[in-house]
């Protein structure tokens, strides 16, 4: 009897937990709000998210933490990242020290400059237990069951490997990878880049500026994953190149979407007030640059973002700030050199 808790019941924690239903006896999905759950367990859909798939009847939703984790043998942590470590911090009591919890959630903490795994490990004690999910996997085509693939990491292989068929399903291919500061550094600094896309994308720019942004912006992820830690090779991977180019190019995506909807003169909190969803990218801006700060690494793109979106610069004026800079050596910073000019 497998009983797995998938915490966080929006897009991406109610595709997964349909997932993890064709390889569990049960899951327990966690919603934040008790209307949800309960909507969930009358109708077998989430009412707000994904409402056009019917979810599998080994699941059910609670909005009580503590009876959605208790007696688990596995948690899946689906939350906004601004919300990880409270949550975490909740599930303390519950979730034993050698539970494997596999993280979903994608962005570094400001203030801290932790990754979402290291948060989790900060509050559940025990970090060579918690696991990363990460990869070009927008929910709205996971849960139709349109063929994706995915990357588990874990510094310890064969955990990631033990762990591997809870989430793989026939059209959901999962690899698995030691690097799990590549994937999860990968993972936040793409949502900033594919604010970007957007941007240039409701300005009417062209082809070429989108692929000079996502490959300006691999090179930007690339100094980013170097000065963290995390191997170069992974940003060719699927959390890296493949996350970056969902993203940036994604009907789906709700990141690039902001983008788009900031030209129009959307705000961040209208935007994610009308959508009730999160953009990552958009607090990523602010912790990534802090950490870019931190490191002495270049990051033009995510400081154009955070200029945009919180440092109350106009589109111009972040424009002309970045086609002023003088072109460097293309990979400069990415294990190769000097992560500064
Ligand atoms: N949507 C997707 O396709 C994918 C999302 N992710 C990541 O998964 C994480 C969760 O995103 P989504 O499932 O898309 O969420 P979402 O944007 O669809 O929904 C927002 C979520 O925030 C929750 N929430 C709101 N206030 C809360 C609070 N005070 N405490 C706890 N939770 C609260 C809502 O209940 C809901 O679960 C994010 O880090 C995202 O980047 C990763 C891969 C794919
Ligand atoms: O990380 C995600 C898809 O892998 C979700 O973010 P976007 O919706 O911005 O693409």
């Amino acid at each position: 009897m497998t009983r797995v808790a998938v915490i966080g019941a929006g897009s991406w924690g109610t595709a997964v937990s349909a997932l993890v239903a064709q390889n569990a006896d049960e899951v327990v999905l966690w919603s934040h709000g008790s209307e949800g759950a309960k909507a969930i367990n009358e109708t077998h859909r989430n009412p707000r998210y994904l409402t056009d798939v019917e979810l599998p009847a080994n699941i059910t939703a609670t909005s009580d933490l503590s009876a959605a984790s208790k007696g688990a043998d596995a948690v899946v942590l689906a939350t906004p990242s601004t919300h990880l470590r409270t949550i975490s911090h909740e599930l303390a009591d519950t979730v034993g020290e050698e539970l494997p919890v596999v993280v979903l959630t994608k962005g570094v903490e400001a203030g801290s400059g932790l990754l979402m795994s290291e948060v989790v490990a900060d509050e559940l004690g025990n970090e060579r237990r918690v696991l990363a999910l990460s990869g070009p996997n927008h929910a709205e085509e996971v849960s139709h069951g349109m063929f994706s693939c995915a990357v588990l990491a874990s510094p310890d292989r064969k955990l990631a490997e033990r762990m591997r068929p809870l989430v793989a399903t026939p059209t959901f291919r999962v690899y698995v990878s030691e690097d799990i500061r590549g994937v999860e550094t990968c993972g936040a600094v793409k949502n900033v880049i594919a604010i970007a896309c957007g941007v240039c994308a409701g300005l009417g720019l062209g082809d070429n500026t989108l692929a000079a942004i996502m490959t300006r912006g691999i090179a930007e992820i690339g100094r980013v994953v170097a000065a963290t830690g995390g191997q170069p090779m992974t940003c060719m991977g699927l959390a890296g190149m493949g996350d970056l180019v969902a993203t940036c190019t994604s009907e789906h995506s709700r990141n690039r979407r902001f983008g788009e909807a900031f030209v129009r003169g959307t705000t961040l909190e209208q935007f994610e007030r009308q959508t009730h969803m999160v953009v990552e990218g958009a607090h990523s801006a602010t912790s990534v640059r802090e950490l870019a700060q931190a490191r002495g690494v270049e990051v033009p793109i995510v400081e154009g973002v955070w200029n945009l979106i919180h440092g109350g610069l106009s589109i111009e004026e972040v424009a002309s700030s970045l086609r002023g800079r003088v072109p460097n050596t293309e990979f400069y910073g990415m294990g190769n050199g000097p992560a500064s000019k």
